[in-house]
């Protein structure tokens, strides 16, 4: 049974990592859209650069809970069956032994150079304008997906969803495209489709089935 499972912010949110919307999507007086679009870090890259580093201060103060564990589970049982698209830009999946995972958004923890594009570990905070370890320029911004901006890995996941025999949405309000509509797609290629979610969300009435509840709780019951 090839599984595709699509996970967003709701499934960190146990382990202390914000979701877009219990932040009522403000940041300091800024909406999120105006922090992670390229135009804002043209703008001001250093409220950007504060915006992103303080959330990787955050995420490595905190773990994996029962849900992204259930999900390293479920891999050790489905193997190359399983994919797991994440719009989360924390390592929470990996550091609970997810291999089978995609960053569609990015990741908090790279950066990328805009001078050259070579992608680097971040070992300094970003607002100190740390040097590109390939060309020397001090040009690096957050390896993640602004707003406007192409998803990482769409033919990949275009690919999974046409394949697959069941698709489930974990912890995501639906509100950001095109990963809302990725139940769609997996659905009209004949895949069973669940929701695990705390409550209803934008995308709800797209899904065969619809399990309610904190992640931490309706994932491990739903792997086991
Ligand atoms: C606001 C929205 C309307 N805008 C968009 O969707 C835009 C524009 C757009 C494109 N197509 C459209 C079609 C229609 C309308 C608009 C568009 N999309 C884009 O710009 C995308 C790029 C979007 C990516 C932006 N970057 C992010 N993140 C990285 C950075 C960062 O993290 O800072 S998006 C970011 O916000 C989204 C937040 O959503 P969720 O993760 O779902 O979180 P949220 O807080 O909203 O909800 C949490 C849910 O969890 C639940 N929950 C809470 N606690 C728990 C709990 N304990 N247990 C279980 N569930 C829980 C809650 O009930 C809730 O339902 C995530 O995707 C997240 O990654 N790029 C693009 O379209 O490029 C061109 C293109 C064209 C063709 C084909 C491809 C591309």
């Amino acid at each position: 049974m090839r599984l595709v499972v699509l996970t967003g912010a709701g499934i960190s949110a146990e382990s202390g990592v914000p979701t877009f919307r219990d932040a009522g999507g403000l940041w300091e007086g800024h909406r999120v859209e105006d922090v992670a679009t390229p135009e804002a870090f043209g703008r001001d890259p250093d409220t950007v650069h504060r915006f992103y580093d303080s959330r990787r201060h955050a995420v490595a103060q905190v773990e994996p809970n029962p849900a992204h564990d259930a999900l390293a589970r479920l891999e050790g049982a489905l193997g190359d069956d399983l994919l797991v698209i994440t719009q989360n830009v924390d390592d929470l999946h990996e550091r609970a032994g997810s291999r089978r995972l995609l960053h569609m958004h990015g990741d908090l923890l790279t950066a990328r150079c805009t001078a050259c594009e070579a992608r680097s570990p971040i070992a300094a905070d970003l607002i100190e304008r740390p040097r590109c370890p390939e060309c020397g320029e001090r040009m690096l911004r957050p390896d993640v997906v602004w707003f406007g901006e192409l998803p990482y890995h769409l033919d990949e996941i275009d690919e999974a969803l046409l394949a697959c025999d069941a698709f489930a949405a974990i912890g995501t309000s639906g509100a950001v495209y095109p990963a809302a509509g990725f139940v769609m797609t997996a659905a009209e290629f004949g895949a069973r489709t669940i929701e695990l979610n705390l409550a209803a969300s934008e995308i709800t009435p797209l899904f065969e089935e619809v399990r309610h509840g904190p992640a931490s709780l309706v994932v491990p019951a739903w792997v086991d």
